[in-house]
Protein backbone atom coordinates (compact mmCIF):
# COMPACT_ATOMS: atom_id res chain seq x y z
CA UNK A 1 0.00 0.00 0.00
CA UNK A 2 1.69 2.95 -1.01
CA UNK A 3 -0.56 6.08 0.41
CA UNK A 4 -3.42 6.63 3.20
CA UNK A 5 -6.62 5.58 2.12
CA UNK A 6 -8.96 8.47 3.29
CA UNK A 7 -12.79 8.78 3.71
CA UNK A 8 -13.62 12.44 4.06
CA UNK A 9 -16.96 13.84 5.10
CA UNK A 10 -18.21 10.53 4.19
CA UNK A 11 -21.88 9.71 5.30
CA UNK A 12 -24.51 7.15 4.21
CA UNK A 13 -28.30 6.57 3.80
CA UNK A 14 -30.05 3.32 2.66
CA UNK A 15 -32.73 5.00 -0.35
CA UNK A 16 -33.76 8.69 -0.77
CA UNK A 17 -34.88 9.63 2.72
CA UNK A 18 -33.50 6.88 4.54
CA UNK A 19 -32.41 7.67 8.16
CA UNK A 20 -28.39 8.54 7.85
CA UNK A 21 -26.47 5.72 9.15
CA UNK A 22 -23.37 7.32 8.94
CA UNK A 23 -22.47 10.88 8.83
CA UNK A 24 -19.35 12.97 8.73
CA UNK A 25 -16.69 10.20 8.87
CA UNK A 26 -13.24 11.20 8.72
CA UNK A 27 -11.16 8.30 8.70
CA UNK A 28 -7.62 7.71 7.30
CA UNK A 29 -6.05 3.71 6.97
CA UNK A 30 -2.12 4.20 6.48
CA UNK A 31 0.41 1.84 4.97
CA UNK A 32 0.80 -0.74 7.72
CA UNK A 33 -1.95 0.10 10.16
CA UNK A 34 -4.34 -2.50 11.92
CA UNK A 35 -7.55 -1.06 12.95
CA UNK A 36 -10.25 -1.89 15.03
CA UNK A 37 -14.13 -0.77 14.34
CA UNK A 38 -16.21 -1.37 17.75
CA UNK A 39 -19.68 -0.40 18.14
CA UNK A 40 -23.43 -2.15 19.02
CA UNK A 41 -25.36 -4.13 17.07
CA UNK A 42 -26.92 -2.23 13.84
CA UNK A 43 -24.74 1.18 14.46
CA UNK A 44 -22.84 0.78 10.82
CA UNK A 45 -19.87 -1.64 11.20
CA UNK A 46 -20.60 -3.17 8.43
CA UNK A 47 -21.68 -0.17 6.62
CA UNK A 48 -18.58 1.54 6.96
CA UNK A 49 -16.31 -1.79 6.33
CA UNK A 50 -18.36 -1.74 2.99
CA UNK A 51 -17.44 1.69 2.25
CA UNK A 52 -13.58 0.94 2.90
CA UNK A 53 -13.43 -2.40 1.14
CA UNK A 54 -15.36 -0.56 -2.44
CA UNK A 55 -18.09 -2.49 -2.44
CA UNK A 56 -20.20 -0.01 -1.85
CA UNK A 57 -20.56 4.25 -2.59
CA UNK A 58 -20.68 7.11 0.36
CA UNK A 59 -24.04 8.69 -0.09
CA UNK A 60 -21.81 12.45 0.49
CA UNK A 61 -18.25 12.61 0.96
CA UNK A 62 -14.73 11.43 -0.84
CA UNK A 63 -13.34 8.18 -0.58
CA UNK A 64 -9.15 8.97 -1.99
CA UNK A 65 -6.26 6.49 -2.35
CA UNK A 66 -8.04 3.37 -2.88
CA UNK A 67 -5.51 0.24 -2.62
CA UNK A 68 -6.26 -3.07 -4.05
CA UNK A 69 -8.62 -4.13 -1.71
CA UNK A 70 -10.17 -7.25 -0.48
CA UNK A 71 -13.55 -8.12 1.73
CA UNK A 72 -14.47 -10.91 3.82
CA UNK A 73 -18.04 -10.55 4.25
CA UNK A 74 -20.53 -11.18 7.09
CA UNK A 75 -22.56 -13.32 5.55
CA UNK A 76 -20.75 -15.49 2.32
CA UNK A 77 -22.18 -15.22 -0.51
CA UNK A 78 -24.83 -18.42 -1.10
CA UNK A 79 -24.35 -21.96 -3.12
CA UNK A 80 -22.45 -21.51 -6.01
CA UNK A 81 -22.30 -24.33 -8.79
CA UNK A 82 -18.73 -25.27 -8.31
CA UNK A 83 -16.26 -26.39 -6.12
CA UNK A 84 -14.15 -24.61 -3.29
CA UNK A 85 -11.03 -24.70 -5.68
CA UNK A 86 -13.21 -24.00 -8.80
CA UNK A 87 -14.28 -20.83 -6.91
CA UNK A 88 -10.92 -19.80 -5.61
CA UNK A 89 -9.11 -19.97 -8.85
CA UNK A 90 -11.67 -18.36 -10.64
CA UNK A 91 -11.48 -15.31 -8.38
CA UNK A 92 -7.95 -15.40 -8.07
CA UNK A 93 -7.79 -14.56 -11.59
CA UNK A 94 -10.37 -12.09 -11.45
CA UNK A 95 -7.85 -10.84 -8.84
CA UNK A 96 -5.29 -10.48 -11.72
CA UNK A 97 -2.97 -13.51 -10.77
CA UNK A 98 -2.45 -16.25 -13.93
CA UNK A 99 -4.74 -19.39 -13.52
CA UNK A 100 -1.69 -21.55 -12.39
CA UNK A 101 -0.79 -18.56 -9.81
CA UNK A 102 -4.89 -18.81 -8.74
CA UNK A 103 -4.62 -22.08 -8.56
CA UNK A 104 -1.60 -22.43 -6.61
CA UNK A 105 -2.51 -19.92 -4.40
CA UNK A 106 -5.89 -21.32 -3.50
CA UNK A 107 -4.41 -24.59 -2.37
CA UNK A 108 -2.05 -22.68 -0.28
CA UNK A 109 -4.54 -20.87 1.59
CA UNK A 110 -7.33 -24.26 1.79
CA UNK A 111 -4.14 -25.81 3.06
CA UNK A 112 -3.20 -23.08 5.67
CA UNK A 113 -6.75 -22.97 6.92
CA UNK A 114 -6.94 -26.56 7.60
CA UNK A 115 -9.73 -27.06 4.49
CA UNK A 116 -7.34 -29.15 1.90
CA UNK A 117 -9.47 -31.70 1.89
CA UNK A 118 -12.50 -29.67 1.18
CA UNK A 119 -10.77 -28.19 -2.18
CA UNK A 120 -12.70 -30.51 -4.65
CA UNK A 121 -16.35 -30.14 -2.76
CA UNK A 122 -18.76 -28.18 -4.16
CA UNK A 123 -19.48 -24.51 -2.02
CA UNK A 124 -23.74 -25.73 -1.64
CA UNK A 125 -22.37 -28.94 -0.01
CA UNK A 126 -19.58 -27.27 2.85
CA UNK A 127 -20.50 -26.71 6.47
CA UNK A 128 -20.68 -23.25 8.11
CA UNK A 129 -17.45 -23.70 9.36
CA UNK A 130 -15.51 -24.74 5.87
CA UNK A 131 -17.66 -22.03 3.70
CA UNK A 132 -16.21 -19.77 6.50
CA UNK A 133 -12.65 -21.12 5.29
CA UNK A 134 -13.21 -19.98 1.94
CA UNK A 135 -14.62 -17.01 2.21
CA UNK A 136 -11.43 -16.36 4.19
CA UNK A 137 -9.08 -17.69 1.29
CA UNK A 138 -10.91 -15.49 -1.12
CA UNK A 139 -9.21 -12.42 0.40
CA UNK A 140 -6.04 -13.69 1.13
CA UNK A 141 -5.50 -15.41 -2.30
CA UNK A 142 -4.12 -12.05 -4.04
CA UNK A 143 -1.98 -10.79 -0.89
CA UNK A 144 -3.88 -7.56 -1.26
CA UNK A 145 -3.11 -4.09 -0.08
CA UNK A 146 -5.95 -3.81 2.23
CA UNK A 147 -7.74 -6.58 3.77
CA UNK A 148 -11.24 -5.62 5.38
CA UNK A 149 -12.38 -8.19 7.84
CA UNK A 150 -16.78 -8.33 9.02
CA UNK A 151 -16.05 -10.73 11.69
CA UNK A 152 -14.77 -12.95 9.74
CA UNK A 153 -13.52 -15.21 12.46
CA UNK A 154 -16.61 -16.37 13.52
CA UNK A 155 -17.41 -20.30 12.97
CA UNK A 156 -13.82 -20.75 12.21
CA UNK A 157 -12.06 -23.54 13.89
CA UNK A 158 -9.56 -22.37 16.45
CA UNK A 159 -6.62 -23.73 14.33
CA UNK A 160 -7.82 -21.58 11.57
CA UNK A 161 -8.43 -18.78 14.06
CA UNK A 162 -4.77 -18.37 14.54
CA UNK A 163 -3.79 -18.78 10.92
CA UNK A 164 -6.20 -15.33 10.24
CA UNK A 165 -4.14 -13.81 12.87
CA UNK A 166 -1.34 -14.99 11.54
CA UNK A 167 -2.43 -13.72 7.82
CA UNK A 168 -3.43 -10.04 9.55
CA UNK A 169 0.52 -10.00 11.09
CA UNK A 170 2.07 -10.81 7.41
CA UNK A 171 -0.19 -8.47 6.06
CA UNK A 172 0.10 -5.51 8.03
CA UNK A 173 4.19 -6.61 8.40
CA UNK A 174 4.56 -6.27 4.49
CA UNK A 175 2.93 -1.92 5.10
CA UNK A 176 -0.25 -3.44 4.21
CA UNK A 177 -3.41 -2.15 6.20
CA UNK A 178 -6.03 -4.23 7.68
CA UNK A 179 -9.67 -3.25 9.15
CA UNK A 180 -11.60 -5.62 11.35
CA UNK A 181 -14.90 -5.84 13.30
CA UNK A 182 -15.04 -8.84 15.89
CA UNK A 183 -17.36 -9.12 18.75
CA UNK A 184 -14.44 -10.61 20.32
CA UNK A 185 -12.54 -8.09 22.18
CA UNK A 186 -9.39 -10.06 22.36
CA UNK A 187 -9.24 -10.77 19.13
CA UNK A 188 -5.69 -9.41 18.05
CA UNK A 189 -5.37 -8.01 21.38
CA UNK A 190 -2.37 -6.69 22.70
CA UNK A 191 -1.46 -6.05 18.93
CA UNK A 192 -0.77 -1.90 18.30
CA UNK A 193 -4.06 -0.96 16.61
CA UNK A 194 -6.16 2.46 15.79
CA UNK A 195 -9.28 2.00 17.51
CA UNK A 196 -12.54 3.67 16.60
CA UNK A 197 -16.05 3.20 17.68
CA UNK A 198 -19.24 3.85 15.69
CA UNK A 199 -22.18 5.33 17.33
CA UNK A 200 -25.03 7.80 17.32
CA UNK A 201 -23.60 7.84 13.51
CA UNK A 202 -20.09 8.91 13.71
CA UNK A 203 -17.23 7.95 13.88
CA UNK A 204 -15.08 8.63 17.19
CA UNK A 205 -11.75 7.40 17.47
CA UNK A 206 -10.79 5.86 21.11
CA UNK A 207 -7.49 6.78 22.56
CA UNK A 208 -5.92 5.77 25.72
CA UNK A 209 -4.98 2.39 26.46
CA UNK A 210 -7.29 -0.83 25.45
CA UNK A 211 -9.62 -1.89 28.31
CA UNK A 212 -8.97 -5.75 26.94
CA UNK A 213 -6.58 -8.27 28.36
CA UNK A 214 -3.37 -8.31 26.42
CA UNK A 215 -3.67 -12.26 25.16
CA UNK A 216 -1.23 -14.81 25.07
CA UNK A 217 2.49 -12.89 24.42
CA UNK A 218 5.74 -14.20 23.64
CA UNK A 219 9.15 -12.32 24.73
CA UNK A 220 11.76 -12.05 22.24
CA UNK A 221 15.53 -11.11 22.95
CA UNK A 222 17.58 -9.49 19.84
CA UNK A 223 20.78 -8.08 19.91
CA UNK A 224 22.57 -6.03 16.87
CA UNK A 225 25.36 -4.55 16.08
CA UNK A 226 25.81 -1.22 19.34
CA UNK A 227 23.92 1.68 18.11
CA UNK A 228 21.85 -0.28 15.44
CA UNK A 229 17.87 0.92 14.86
CA UNK A 230 15.35 -1.85 15.10
CA UNK A 231 13.65 -2.37 11.80
CA UNK A 232 10.74 0.26 11.59
CA UNK A 233 8.41 -3.07 10.76
CA UNK A 234 9.39 -4.38 14.21
CA UNK A 235 7.09 -1.32 15.55
CA UNK A 236 3.74 -2.68 13.55
CA UNK A 237 4.11 -6.33 14.95
CA UNK A 238 5.76 -5.70 18.52
CA UNK A 239 3.32 -4.65 21.54
CA UNK A 240 6.65 -3.08 23.21
CA UNK A 241 10.29 -2.75 22.77
CA UNK A 242 12.85 -1.85 25.30
CA UNK A 243 16.47 -1.48 24.87
CA UNK A 244 18.77 -3.22 27.68
CA UNK A 245 21.85 -2.50 26.78
CA UNK A 246 23.78 -1.28 24.15
CA UNK A 247 22.42 -3.48 20.94
CA UNK A 248 20.04 -5.35 23.25
CA UNK A 249 16.28 -4.87 23.17
CA UNK A 250 13.69 -6.72 24.39
CA UNK A 251 10.40 -7.25 22.24
CA UNK A 252 7.23 -8.36 23.82
CA UNK A 253 4.82 -9.93 21.19
CA UNK A 254 1.50 -11.49 20.28
CA UNK A 255 1.69 -14.75 20.49
CA UNK A 256 -0.13 -14.59 16.73
CA UNK A 257 2.45 -12.29 15.57
CA UNK A 258 6.04 -13.67 17.15
CA UNK A 259 6.64 -15.62 13.29
CA UNK A 260 6.11 -12.35 11.81
CA UNK A 261 8.42 -10.47 13.93
CA UNK A 262 10.91 -12.94 13.91
CA UNK A 263 11.03 -13.46 10.20
CA UNK A 264 11.43 -9.66 9.87
CA UNK A 265 14.55 -9.74 12.34
CA UNK A 266 15.88 -12.62 10.66
CA UNK A 267 15.58 -11.47 6.86
CA UNK A 268 16.55 -7.30 7.76
CA UNK A 269 20.14 -6.08 6.80
CA UNK A 270 22.22 -6.89 8.46
CA UNK A 271 20.08 -9.57 10.19
CA UNK A 272 19.74 -9.56 14.01
CA UNK A 273 20.53 -12.11 16.46
CA UNK A 274 17.82 -13.61 18.30
CA UNK A 275 19.55 -14.26 21.34
CA UNK A 276 16.05 -16.41 23.39
CA UNK A 277 12.03 -16.59 22.54
CA UNK A 278 10.07 -17.67 25.75
CA UNK A 279 6.86 -17.30 27.56
CA UNK A 280 6.48 -13.68 29.50
CA UNK A 281 6.77 -15.55 33.08
CA UNK A 282 10.07 -17.58 32.10
CA UNK A 283 13.20 -15.79 33.14
CA UNK A 284 16.51 -16.31 30.90
N1 LIG B 1 -28.71 -2.70 2.46
C1 LIG B 1 -29.38 -2.04 3.42
N2 LIG B 1 -30.58 -1.49 3.17
C2 LIG B 1 -31.25 -0.82 4.13
N3 LIG B 1 -30.81 -0.63 5.39
C3 LIG B 1 -29.61 -1.17 5.69
C4 LIG B 1 -28.84 -1.91 4.73
N4 LIG B 1 -27.69 -2.31 5.33
C5 LIG B 1 -27.74 -1.85 6.60
N5 LIG B 1 -28.89 -1.17 6.82
C6 LIG B 1 -29.29 -0.52 8.08
O1 LIG B 1 -28.21 0.29 8.51
C7 LIG B 1 -28.05 0.23 9.92
C8 LIG B 1 -26.63 -0.22 10.25
O2 LIG B 1 -26.43 -1.57 9.80
P1 LIG B 1 -25.03 -2.29 9.80
O3 LIG B 1 -25.24 -3.69 9.31
O4 LIG B 1 -24.07 -1.44 9.09
O5 LIG B 1 -24.68 -2.28 11.36
P2 LIG B 1 -23.68 -3.17 12.21
O6 LIG B 1 -23.14 -2.29 13.28
O7 LIG B 1 -22.71 -3.84 11.31
O8 LIG B 1 -24.65 -4.26 12.84
P3 LIG B 1 -24.35 -5.73 13.41
O9 LIG B 1 -23.42 -5.57 14.56
O10 LIG B 1 -25.71 -6.20 13.82
O11 LIG B 1 -23.75 -6.52 12.27
C9 LIG B 1 -29.11 -0.73 10.42
O12 LIG B 1 -30.20 0.02 10.85
C10 LIG B 1 -29.48 -1.53 9.19
O13 LIG B 1 -30.81 -1.96 9.25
Amino acid sequence: MRRELRLDGVGRRYGLRGPWVLRGVELGVPPGALVRVEGANGTGKSTLLRLLAGIDAPTEGRVTGRPRTAYVPERFPPALPFTAAQYLTHLGTVHGLSRRAAARAAGHWLERLGAAGYADTRLSRLSKGSSQKVAVAQALLAEPELLVLDEAWTGLDADARGELERAVAERTAVGGAVVFVDHDPRRLAGVPAAVYAVRDGSLHRRTGPAPVSAGPRVVVRVQGPAGAVLPADVHRTAASAEETGPGSHTLTVPASHSDVLLRTLLTATPPWHVVSVHAPEERR
